[in-house]
Formats: structure tokens, sequence, C-alpha cells
């Protein structure tokens, strides 16, 4: 059971991945001042012996915190991924841990919709490929197998934030858009929803791919869909690597079934900037291959620094956690005069009969009280009028099933 009641001074930010200094501003401006900031992801020992005393910790998409990393993290009250995907996390062994997960779910949006849109004209024009034979001498002057985006179908899988910030800004050129969704969603502008995947890659001329990393998104575009796309189509994928089979689209290049594609995730990414990139796909002159920077624009990275790094003081500071990705979601607002206790437990029956009994039997009245659960664990933020003494706080410790308690102020 981890107990934190901690000095500002003392509650030390682990962040990784060269996270927006944006963040660090934030952090220090509320009273933070053990900020520790690396460039580069971590792993292994030295991934588990930099956690083995932070509170916090932010990474970007290359850190895998595993259930086997986070067990190595006995002090973790909290991690903001600094980026919208959170596959890299184990979500529910954090909660478990009692361990709650930020993320910032709108911050480069846009930046990773304009990348596609950009990708999708220059693909359409076959401009990489015409870029990569004049920068070896070549001269490949021709009209031949290139279009305007006007009136060509744009074919959107994962209609949700970038899904339809892209499909807005593909209209505005003149494209017809058609999506794809598991869930039903409000079709904006002009766009229409498909029938089925395969209605949608049978019809468009350019398919970008928006999904989530999940188990029903894994290679979701293999051989048979690549194959079901029209001839001549463009395919995008800036979600993430494990979406597309990447021989067979190699394969569709070569055969030139497919006119171009644009990559931005690989089922394998190089650890850092000075790793080799190895891929099928090198040295197609129609593939455009870049290093996973969809939303790695000054105006993202900025916004979503400021974004996690306020989540994370909230969370700190008063113990709110909604928009939380994997943690019951809690906001009670402060009362003047009252001390604050949060109590991170196992959602079993009995938990907040047995921590009202105790404060009552240390004579401490309750304020305000709330609770959530999600799924296996539960969270309750409670004000008191007298601040718990140490002997209540050990009982508190001792209820069974107890995560973690914090005392705030
Ligand atoms: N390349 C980059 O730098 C970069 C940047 C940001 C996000 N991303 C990736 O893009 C993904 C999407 O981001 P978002 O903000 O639009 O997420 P989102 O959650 O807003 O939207 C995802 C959509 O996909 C839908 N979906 C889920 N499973 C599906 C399936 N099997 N078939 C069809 N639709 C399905 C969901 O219902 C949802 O509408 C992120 O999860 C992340 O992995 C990549
Ligand atoms: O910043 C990164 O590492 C990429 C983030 C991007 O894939 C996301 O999920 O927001």
């Amino acid at each position: 059971m981890a107990k934190t009641s901690l000095d500002k001074s003392k509650i030390k930010f682990l962040l990784l991945e060269g996270i927006h200094s944006s963040a660090v501003d934030a952090l220090h401006a509320a009273g933070y001042t053990q900020v520790e900031l690396l460039p580069g992801a971590l792993e292994g020992q030295e991934l588990r012996a930099r956690l083995a005393d932070a509170h916090f910790v932010g990474i970007r998409s290359r850190t895998q915190l595993t259930a086997e990393v986070l067990a190595h993290a006995p002090k973790l009250v909290a991690i903001g991924a600094f980026c919208i995907g959170t596959n890299q996390i184990d979500l529910a062994a954090a909660r478990a841990r009692g361990i709650a997960v930020f993320n910032a779910p709108y911050s480069n949006t846009r930046s990773v919709a304009e990348l596609v849109l950009a990708q999708s004209i220059l693909l359409l024009r076959g401009i990489p490929e015409k870029n990569a034979v004049a920068h070896r001498g070549g001269w490949l002057k021709s009209a031949e197998g290139a279009f305007e985006t006007r009136g060509k179908t744009l074919g959107i899988v994962g209609y949700g934030a970038i899904g339809s910030q892209l499909s807005v800004l593909a209209e505005s050129l003149g494209m017809q858009v058609l999506f794809h969704d598991v869930v039903a969603k409000l079709p904006l502008g002009n766009a229409r929803q498909a029938a089925s995947l395969q209605d949608l890659l049978a019809r468009a001329d350019v398919v970008s791919l928006h999904v989530p990393e999940l188990p029903s998104t894994q290679w979701m575009i293999g051989a048979a869909e690549i194959a079901a796309m029209k001839p001549g189509a463009i395919l995008i994928n800036a979600s993430r690597g494990t979406v597309v089979e990447i021989d067979p689209l190699a394969e569709a290049i070569r055969s030139k079934h497919l006119a171009g594609a644009a990559v931005d995730v690989f089922p394998k990414e190089p650890k850092s900037n000075k790793d080799e990139f190895v891929s099928p796909l090198r040295g197609l002159d129609n593939v455009i291959l870049t290093p996973h920077i969809g939303g790695s624009t000054m105006e993202a990275q900025a916004n979503i620094g400021i974004e996690v790094a306020a989540k994370l003081i909230r969370y700190s500071d008063n113990g709110t956690s909604t928009t939380a990705v994997n943690f019951p979601e809690v906001a009670l607002p402060a009362h003047e005069g009252k001390h604050r206790l949060l109590h991170v437990h196992q959602n079993v029956p009995g938990v907040l009969s047995q921590i009202n009994r105790i404060l009552s039997e240390n004579d401490i009245n309750i304020a305000a009280q709330y609770l959530q659960t999600r799924e296996d664990v539960g969270y309750v933020v409670i004000d008191l009028d007298a601040r718990s003494s140490d002997v209540a706080l050990e009982k508190l410790g001792q209820v069974p099933g107890t995560l973690r308690t914090r005392v705030l102020f």
C-alpha cells in the first residue's frame, strides 16, 4: 500500500521523450520544482531505476509502461501520456495499482489532419516519385497518373477526433468523404457513412486510417483489404503501425495496384533517431515515409505540454481525476478550511463503510465525500473537518483492499 503526504518540493516528476518545455514551465509555475526532463525514451533497467522514486511520469508513444515496469514504480501516482494514443501503457495494470493515466486527446488532432491532407494532394499528383527522380537527375514531366483532389473520394476509417477533422478539411478542398466507424457517428458536412469497410475500400480514391491500436484493429488492413481497394488508389496510415500489414502494402505498390502510400507509423519503429529505420517500404518512390511525426508540430507539442501538465497538477493538487483514461473520475469542489484525504482501493463491497467507521471512531467529521468506481478500482475523495491523525491514517491504510491513501491538505 502506497501512502503519500508530501510537500510539493518533494514530489518528483520524470518527463521522457523530449516532452515540450511548456510542461516544465507549467509544473514550475504550480510549485513543483523536482522536474527531470530527458530527451529520449527509456527501457529496461534504466527505466525501472528512474521510476523507482518518481511520483509522476510523462511519456510519449515510445516508452512502454507494461505491468512489469509498473511493478517497479512503487511511488507512482499518475502517468501523463503527452500524446493521444495510450496503447504503450498497460492501463488495467496501472489502475489495479491505483495509478491514474491522463492524455491529450485533442492537442495534435489538427496537425495529423493537415499532414494527411497534404499527403493526399502530393500522392494524387505522384509528387514523391517525381521528386525522387529529380533528385537522381531524372525529369518526369508528365500528367500521366496525376490528379486533382477535387471530386475525389476520401475514405476515412475511424471517424473520431482526427478522422472527423480531416473530413471537414477535405470537403473544403472539394473531396467527397466516406467514412467507416464501429460506432454510429454524426457525419459532418456532406460526409457519408459507408455501408462497411469493404464498401469504403471499394469506393475510395484515398483511404486514410484513424483508428486506435486495439486487438480489433490489429492488421485490419492486410492483403485482402488492399486487394479490395480501387486500382490506382492511395493508402495513408498515421494511426498505429499494427493496423497495416507492410509486406502486402509494399507488394501492392511494386505491382502498381496502389498508386502510392504515406506511412507515418510502423510495426517496428526505431528506438531513437540514432537507430536505423528498417522497412520493406524503403526505396519505393511513391511512398512517403515519415518518422511518426503526424502530431509533431511546435503548436501541438506546446499545447500537449500545457494540457497534460495541467491534468497532472490538478490531480496532484486536489485529487481531481476527471478525463483520466483508466481511472474513476472524481471532481470534488474545494471546501474552505477543510482537509482533503484520498483513498484508492479495490472495488469490493464494504470499503467505504470501513473508511467512514474509522473516521467516526477517531472523532473526525466528514464535510464532503465523493466516491466513483471503475471496473476493479474505487476512488473516494473526502473533505474532513479535522486533519486525519497519523493513527487514523494508519488504520485507513489497513482497510483490506487499500491501494493508496494520500493526504493533500
Ligand atoms: N501519427 C501520429 O503522430 C498520431 C498522432 C495522434 C494520434 N495518432 C493515432 O490516431 C489514433 C486516432 O486518434 P483520434 O484522436 O482520432 O482517436 P478517437 O478515439 O477520437 O477516434 C478513433 C475512432 O476510431 C473508431 N474505431 C475504433 N475501432 C474501429 C474499427 N475497428 N473500425 C473502425 N473504426 C474504429 C472509434 O470508434 C473512434 O471513432 C490514435 O489512437 C493514435 O493511435 C497518431
Ligand atoms: O508524440 C509521439 O510520440 C507520437 C504521438 C502520437 O502517435 C499520438 O498518439 O498522439
